[in-house]
């Protein structure tokens, strides 16, 4: 069974007592999705008008991203809204154009394929979005939705509803779902049947693109269990996307931290919790509710001023919100540092050689 604490965490649910967590390996686990220096670009006003007014605009949505997932993994990228984290999602499972960098799954490149070269990786890279009203089709039932989707994957007719059934029980539904429309399913319900939809194609990899973010507490650690379950079921992967610091570090192998196009920090989520090396992290951590008052505190001050994503870079982008902020930060964008192992920030504070800067030193 699953349960939740009175603040909504993830309690351990069945054996072991770290659900979310891989056991020790000696050695690493195969490389699943690499994500290599990815660029992005929106283009805004790109029309005649915007040619005839020179109101065209580019804006940076990704800025030299890299991350990579080892199978078996859950990694979680957090960030606030605009930070670009759902397009890093649709890049990673190529509903998106990159304008620079690669992506590559298993070691092969698939940045630039097409139609019949990119199916196999289609397949195996499945996507769980936050909106499943929207993404089932209002006028199917949920039987006809995921047998469908097993007819893509070639299933013959006569095995579809039984493999669905099972899909269904599965993720924890009754085979009456079938007979549902979506909208006559509760908001988890439907989550369930969309990521039951997901396994039809057997997948390897799941992109889940803030999928409890709709849910009540409760539910949001019933689907959160459920994806760790079938992570251990099924051997799946998992790219998590939340802007919920507090639940992915519960769930997740690593966290990426993103602000503005850039990944600033990358870390065990324990570490990034406990150790955060970049103030964006650090305002994130503060903006958790915390004690009874449940106040956020932290990133709310400092909301005011955003960065401009549209010019060229100079600096760091969180300088002008960032409190501890020197004058090298506005002219010079920081490089990666490598902290400790595996954890690593791109802030001028901090010093590969000294670890962490003075004012977030671990008090201990
Ligand atoms: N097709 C598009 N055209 C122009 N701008 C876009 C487009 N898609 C996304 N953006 C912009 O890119 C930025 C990053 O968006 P993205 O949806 O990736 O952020 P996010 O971190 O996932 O935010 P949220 O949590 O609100 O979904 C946003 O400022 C968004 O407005």
């Amino acid at each position: 069974m699953t349960t939740t604490t009175t603040t909504g965490t993830l309690a351990p649910e069945g054996r072991g007592a770290d659900k979310g967590r891989q056991p020790a390996r000696t050695s690493l686990p195969e490389p699943m999705l690499d994500l290599v220096r990815i660029r992005k670009d929106f283009v805004l006003g790109g029309g005649l008008v915007g040619r005839i007014t020179g109101t065209r605009r580019v804006f940076q949505a990704l800025r030299d991203v890299s991350l990579s997932v080892r199978k078996g993994e859950i990694v979680s990228l957090v960030g606030e809204s605009g930070s670009g984290k759902s397009t890093l999602a649709q890049v990673a499972v190529r509903l998106l154009d990159v304008d620079g960098g690669d992506v590559a799954y298993r070691g092969e490149g698939v940045t630039h394929r097409k139609g019949k070269a990119l199916k196999p990786f289609r397949e195996k890279v499945q996507m769980v979005f936050q909106d499943t009203g929207s993404s089932f089709n209002p006028r199917k039932t949920i039987g006809r939705a995921l047998d469908e989707t097993l007819r893509l994957r070639g299933v013959p007719r006569d095995r579809r509803q039984p493999l669905s059934v099972a899909l269904l029980e599965r993720v924890g539904l009754g085979d009456f779902v079938r007979k549902r429309y979506p909208h006559q399913l509760s908001g988890g319900q439907r989550q369930r049947a969309a990521i039951a939809r997901s396994l039809a194609m057997n997948p390897e990899f799941l992109v889940a693109d803030e999928p409890v973010a709709s849910l009540d507490v409760s539910l949001q650690a019933q689907i959160v269990n459920l994806l760790i379950r079938l992570r251990d079921e099924l051997g799946l992967t998992l790219l998590f996307i939340s802007h919920d610091l507090a639940l992915v570090s519960q769930i997740s192998n690593r966290v990426a931290v993103m602000y503005a196009g850039r990944i600033v920090e990358e870390g065990p989520p324990d570490t990034v919790l406990k150790h955060p090396a970049h103030p964006y992290t650090r305002a994130l951590i503060d903006a958790i509710p915390k004690g009874l008052d449940g106040r956020r505190r932290g990133l709310a001050r400092r909301d005011g001023v955003k960065p401009d994503r549209s010019l060229p870079s100079a600096g760091c982008r969180f300088a002008p919100r960032c409190p501890l902020a020197m004058a090298i930060c506005r002219d010079v964008e920081p490089a990666s540092v490598t902290i400790t192992q595996g954890h690593r920030t791109e802030c001028h504070l901090v010093d590969e050689a000294k670890g962490y800067p003075p004012q977030q030193r671990p008090t201990r």
